[in-house]
C-alpha cells in the first residue's frame, strides 16, 4: 500500500487579541494509506475538527508539513489548492448549514464541476449519477436544502464530495447529528463506497462503537497532541495511554 497523505508535526496556534495563543493542534504526525481508514477520536476541544480543518487547508498551518500524493501543499494558495479538491474532499457534521439554503440542492453538488468549465449536460449527469450512488433519486437535485430530511440533505453533502471523484473523504461527525437507524445506513453507504471506490478516509467520530465497526486505525487527539495511535482493536480493546483508557472507559 501506498501512503496517500502524511502529516508531520501539523501545530495549529490560535492567537486572539487580548488572550494568550492556543495550541489547538500540537505536533501531531500520522500517514494515511491509500484505501485505508483511519479514525481520529477525543474529548471535546481536543483538536479534531481543528486538524480536519488543516487538512483540507480550510485553516492554514502554523508549522509542520502537509503532503497529498508526496505533493507538499502546508503551503499552497488558495487558488493553487483547487487541484488539490479532486483529491481531498470533507463532510461536516451538519448537513442543512453546508448548503445554501437559497439554492438547490443540485446547484450545491454541482458547484465545483461547474467551476472547472465542464458542459451544462456532462455536469447534469454526472449530478444525476453521484445522487443515485448515494441511494437519492436525480429528482433531488431540483430539491432545496429545507426540503429534505437530515439524513437525505448528508447523503447530498457526500454526493457534492464525492462528484470530483476524491480519494480521500474526511468525516467530521458526519453521522452524529442523525439518528441512530440513519446513522447506520450513511456507515453503510460510506462502507460501500470505500469497497467500491477505494476511498480512503479519514473518520472523526466520538462514538467508539462506530470507530471500532468501521476504521482499521485510530488515533487518539488529547489537548492538540496525538497521544496513542495503532490498529482499532489494538488501541480500543487494549489501550496503552492513561487518557485512551479513560476515554474508551467513560464510552462504555
Ligand atoms: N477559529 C478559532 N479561533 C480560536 N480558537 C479556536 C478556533 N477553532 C477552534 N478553537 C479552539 O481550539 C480547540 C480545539 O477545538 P476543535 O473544534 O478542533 O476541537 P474538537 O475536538 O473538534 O471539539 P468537538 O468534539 O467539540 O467538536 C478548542 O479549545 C477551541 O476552542
Amino acid at each position: 500500500m501506498s501512503i496517500i497523505l502524511e502529516a508531520e508535526h501539523l501545530t495549529k496556534i490560535f492567537t486572539r487579541r487580548g488572550s494568550e495563543p492556543l495550541k489547538a493542534v500540537d505536533d501531531v504526525s500520522f500517514q494515511l494509506e491509500s484505501g485505508e481508514t483511519l479514525g481520529i477520536v477525543g474529548e471535546s476541544g481536543s483538536g479534531k475538527s481543528t486538524l480536519a480543518k488543516m487538512l483540507t487547508r480550510l485553516t492554514d498551518i502554523s508549522s509542520g508539513t502537509l503532503r497529498v500524493e508526496e505533493k507538499d501543499i502546508t503551503s499552497l494558495k488558495r487558488r493553487e489548492l483547487r487541484e488539490i479538491y479532486g483529491t481531498i474532499q470533507m463532510v461536516f457534521q451538519d448537513p442543512m448549514s453546508s448548503f445554501d439554503p437559497r439554492k438547490t440542492l443540485g446547484y450545491g453538488i454541482c458547484e465545483s464541476l461547474r467551476n472547472r468549465g465542464m458542459k451544462k449536460t456532462e455536469v447534469d449527469e454526472r449530478v444525476k449519477q453521484t445522487l443515485e450512488q448515494c441511494g437519492l433519486s436525480s429528482e433531488f437535485a431540483d430539491r432545496y436544502p429545507h426540503e429534505v430530511s437530515g439524513g437525505q440533505c448528508q447523503r447530498a453533502a457526500i454526493a457534492r464530495a464525492l462528484i470530483v471523484e476524491p480519494k480521500i473523504l474526511i468525516c467530521d461527525e458526519a453521522t452524529s447529528a442523525l439518528d441512530v437507524t440513519i446513522q447506520k445506513q450513511i456507515m453503510e453507504l460510506l462502507q460501500e463506497l470505500k469497497e467500491k471506490r477505494g476511498l480512503s478516509f479519514i473518520f472523526i467520530c466520538h462514538n467508539l462503537a462506530l470507530v471500532q465497526e468501521f476504521c482499521d486505525r485510530v488515533l487518539v487527539l488529547y489537548d492538540g497532541k496525538n497521544v496513542e495511535e495503532g490498529t482499532t482493536d489494538k488501541v480500543i480493546l487494549h489501550p496503552q495511554n492513561e487518557y485512551t483508557k479513560k476515554l474508551i472507559e467513560s464510552a462504555s
